[in-house]
């Protein structure tokens, strides 16, 4: 049965807790929805990664199979105001209010969503609380999806520390407290041999990209158990502001095994399972289970994207997954490939090849190592050398000193490859000595390292230092941008994970730049997504740093940035994609044939924008 285009509008079944035949839905008003029993009918639009959204015209290339017209369902009245992905508030028109029963449910003004967008900001303005500011950006994004995203697309550069680091970070740590919504999915040990159906209670069913986190490292603020929460929120709302990836696609999701903070076992508000974190054969087990349960509900393409796993668990989830599932670790090949980039554009302002420069890494866990293995492949692509080679030009600190080959046996395995030939040193301040590295780079997730004696040695040793302090949130990075600048006499090319503001130094001013994966993932992803890529091969890393780098312009390089401003992010995710993209069907990785011709154009029109539709 046909339905007329005019007057339909989906919702998520879930949403209200009914799952009823699509056939009945569409036919009633959404009053009649509470009157149905749960799991009735069951026949929902599995497997079309559009939904009603194509039928409005939008965001159909990336789409796979085509719609039933009659899968999509009636919202109206009070519900329809409820409804953040569809709810305009006073931007409902005259004409929508009668449509959909809305009239005296709201006051007489109708406003534009650029209006909403004004009065919107300058509330988010006038709190004085960063957190203020980022509860107020949840409350919206509860309450109005489309004025969320393009409030935040619109002011990215305002408003990317306040869902992103550094507040992200507090809120997390605050998570107990300032929850009011779940906006994601919990999975604990509790529903361990339930997974499958827990993940068919999320009221999207067509599914494209998973963020999941265990919270054992959030940023570099350690284990918040289940309060890791708010960064595969805040990882996904990136993904759709600034890669363009739809919401209604993306599933946020917090696996529960425990905590090792003690203060959060002690805290009467915290949301997670009061127990210690479950390892071995039994986290093991509950991974396993929730690997398979996404690939059978979601199928071969879901990207699964782990974020903030402790160092273990990260390296052995991505070799022990890499080959069977679409998956990625942001914390290892996500870092390494924006830190690559950084590395490239950088070459414009210091002169010579990756291959010139001699790199030393305070911090050798995911991000140091994920970051010194990129670099060596670069290095071995352009050169056509072997990998171990270039591996040399690399040396990493970690907690016990300079990684030595004397070291090699108690050494992780992940820090094996990196154990040198050289004497044992102790302190970074000493292995800058002993190394002459041009190029210093903190991933040790500890703030304060890059002390005045350690920036002044890099400044001693080179005309133009390239210093990389990237850890997060600001407390944990390795120096501000003041310090880098301070200490090298404004000769050092800086740039942090974090957002640092710009510097004035001796009259002059600097603007750091922020090596952030948030530059990487968002476009990465589309690239997979809509090139329908089965797998993630590290030559998309390196074709995702090159198009990174490929956008720094002359007038970003001479302020000194290695990083081009996020302001133009929607136009570097596109070509970021394209490039991936392109390099997937390049390796036969791509499964959506034919390949389109122009991928940029391709990118582009697959990117969900957050205007307001009409719903008559
Ligand atoms: O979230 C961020 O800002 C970057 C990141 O992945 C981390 O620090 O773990
Ligand atoms: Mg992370």
């Amino acid at each position: 049965m046909m339905i007329p285009r005019r007057k339909i509008l989906k919702i998520g079944t879930g949403f209200l807790g009914t799952r009823v035949d699509r056939k009945v839905r569409t036919l009633m008003g959404d009053s009649t929805f509470k009157d149905m029993k749960n799991g009735e009918i069951e026949s929902q639009n599995s497997g079309v990664a559009g939904g009603v959204e194509d039928m409005y015209g939008e965001d159909t290339a990336a789409q796979d199979q085509p719609i039933t017209p009659w899968a999509i369902s009636v919202a109206s009245g009070h519900t329809l105001l409820r409804d953040p992905r569809h709810n305009k508030g006073t931007a409902f028109t005259e004409k929508e209010r009668d449509a959909h029963y809305l009239r005296g449910l709201l006051p007489p003004v109708i406003l534009s969503q650029e209006l909403q967008e004004k009065k919107m900001i300058q509330n988010i303005r006038n709190y004085e609380v960063p957190l203020q500011k980022y509860m107020a950006m949840m409350d919206l994004q509860e309450r109005n999806e489309r004025l969320f995203y393009k409030l935040l697309i619109d002011n990215v550069e305002e408003l990317l520390p306040i869902v992103y680091t550094p507040v992200v970070g507090e809120a997390c740590q605050k998570y107990g407290s300032i929850f009011r919504r779940p906006q994601g999915l919990y999975i604990s040990l509790k529903e361990k041999g339930r997974i499958l159906e827990v993940l068919k209670n999320w009221p999207e069913k067509s599914i494209q990209v998973i963020v999941v986190t265990d919270g054992e490292r959030i940023l570099g603020l350690g284990d918040l158990g289940c309060q890791g929460m708010g960064i595969p929120v805040g990882k996904l709302a990136l993904y759709t502001a600034l890669g363009g990836v739809r919401p209604s696609v993306c599933l946020p999701i917090t696996i529960d095994v425990g905590t090792n903070n003690q203060k959060l076992l002690d805290d009467e508000f915290y949301i997670g399972l009061k127990q210690k974190r479950a390892t071995g054969q039994e986290y093991a087990e509950l991974l396993e289970e929730f690997m398979s349960a996404v690939k059978q509900n979601y199928g071969e393409k879901i990207l699964i994207q782990f974020e903030d796993f402790a160092n273990h668990n990260a390296f052995e989830l991505l070799s022990k997954y890499r080959n069977s599932h679409l998956v990625f670790n942001d914390d290892i090949q996500g870092t390494a490939s924006v830190v690559l980039a950084g590395l490239i554009a950088s070459l414009k302002l210091v002169g010579g090849t990756l291959a010139d420069h001699t790199f030393l890494f305070l911090g050798a866990g995911e991000a140091g190592t994920g970051i010194a293995e990129l670099i060596a492949l670069e290095i071995s692509k352009k050169t056509k050398t072997p990998v171990e080679e270039n591996r040399k030009k690399i040396w990493l600190v970690d907690s016990k000193g300079l990684i030595v080959s004397s070291r090699k046996e108690s050494l992780q395995h992940f820090k094996q490859p990196w154990a040198h030939e050289h004497e044992p040193v102790k302190s970074l301040l000493d292995a800058v000595k002993a190394i002459k590295p041009t190029v210093l780079i903190g991933t040790s997730g500890v703030g304060k390292t890059f002390t005045k004696d350690v920036v002044e040695a890099m400044a001693s040793l080179n005309k133009k230092p390239l210093i990389l302090a990237l850890s997060n949130p600001t407390s944990q990075a390795e120096c501000t941008a003041e310090e880098a600048y301070a200490w090298s006499e404004g000769r050092a090319i800086f740039a942090s994970g974090s957002p640092f503001d710009p510097v004035e130094y001796n009259g002059k001013l600097y603007v750091p730049g922020q090596a952030n994966n948030a530059y990487i993932f968002p476009g990465f992803g589309l690239g997979i997504i809509m090139s329908g890529t089965i797998r993630v091969h590290d030559d998309m890393l390196l074709a995702a740093s090159e198009a990174l780098a490929a956008q720094v312009t002359q007038e970003n390089y001479d302020k000194g940035l290695i990083y081009p401003p996020f302001t133009s992010i929607r136009k570097i995710s596109a070509n970021i994609a394209a490039k991936v993209a392109a390099k997937s069907y390049e390796l036969g990785l791509a499964s959506r044939l034919p390949r389109p011709k122009d991928l940029v154009k391709y990118a582009e029109s697959c990117m969900y924008s957050p205007t307001y539709r009409s719903y008559l």
